[in-house]
């Protein structure tokens, strides 16, 4: 078996929506244990992408491969390559009518068939690692957007992802709870999981990714440590984006 040696690998991807090239030719990497994240400006195909890597949207062409296996081959094992990666998005997604415990169990029980102890075990244990267990019997609505969003992340974490995508998971939150979010998402990287996070919060981006990607327009102009590409960009695009979003002033990201 030859080894794998990213936990994504993405090369030369394509996608159109009709006449409309959203993503041109994409080519990265994300080595296990790494944190990469992903700025740019609205419409740049950054969503795009990471759908790309979760199977919610097929590539037009290129090929993307999580730990080496092929998502674009027709014969691979889709159901299990989905299940290795974790997507948390900007809405949480929760089911209304569960509680917090039964959303976090409820993809365990009927996707990996755990048992119902084995599958209330895990998702307490991950609610804990959030900071929300004390929630486990309360519905959604009475759970603040923040606690919701930890809620959504314990319930990707209880599958046991080798990757987690995160799709923009403060911008929907009000400034006060995006702080626990974030330290939620810091302490993952610290414990070393693959993260690949589409963020707008720069200072995330420059304490806690090894690589930060920017995208624009479809492409990737930069692709560095977050101390270049934030910190001393060299494309024109970057710095400009860069004054757009560091500058409280413009809005137009
Ligand atoms: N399902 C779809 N059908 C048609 N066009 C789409 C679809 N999904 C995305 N697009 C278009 O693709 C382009 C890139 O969208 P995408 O959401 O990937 O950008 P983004 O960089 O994540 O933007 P934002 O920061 O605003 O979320 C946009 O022009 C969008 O309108």
């Amino acid at each position: 078996m030859t080894p794998v040696s990213h936990a994504v690998e993405i090369r030369d991807l394509h996608k159109h929506f009709g006449k409309l090239e959203v993503l041109k030719g994409i080519d990265f990497t994300v080595d296990a244990g790494q944190v990469v994240c992903v700025i740019g400006p609205s419409g740049s195909g950054k969503s795009t992408l990471l759908r790309c890597v979760n199977l919610l949207e097929q590539p037009t062409s290129g090929k993307v491969l999580v730990e080496g296996v092929d998502l674009t081959d027709p014969d691979a094992d889709l159901d299990a390559a989905r299940r290795r990666v974790g997507m948390v998005f900007q809405q949480f997604n929760l089911f209304p009518h569960m509680t917090v415990l039964e959303n976090v169990m409820i993809a365990q029980r009927r996707v990996l068939k755990r048992g119902r102890a084995e599958a209330e075990r895990i998702a307490v244990e991950n609610l804990e690692k959030v900071g929300v267990a004390d929630k486990r019997g309360s519905y959604p609505a009475q759970l603040s957007g923040g606690q919701q969003q930890r809620v959504a992340i314990a319930r990707a974490l209880a599958m046991n992802p080798a990757l987690m995508l995160f799709d923009e998971p403060t911008s929907a939150l009000d400034p006060e709870l995006v702080g626990d979010v974030l330290t939620v998402m810091r302490k993952l990287a610290e414990e070393g999981m693959t993260m690949l996070v589409v963020t707008h919060e720069m200072a995330f981006a420059r304490d806690v990714a090894d690589r930060v990607v920017f995208m624009d327009g479809g492409v990737i102009v930069e692709d560095g440590p977050a101390e270049q590409v934030i910190g001393a960009p060299r494309h024109e695009r970057t710095k400009s984006f860069l004054r757009r979003v560091l500058d409280p002033t413009h809005t137009d990201v």
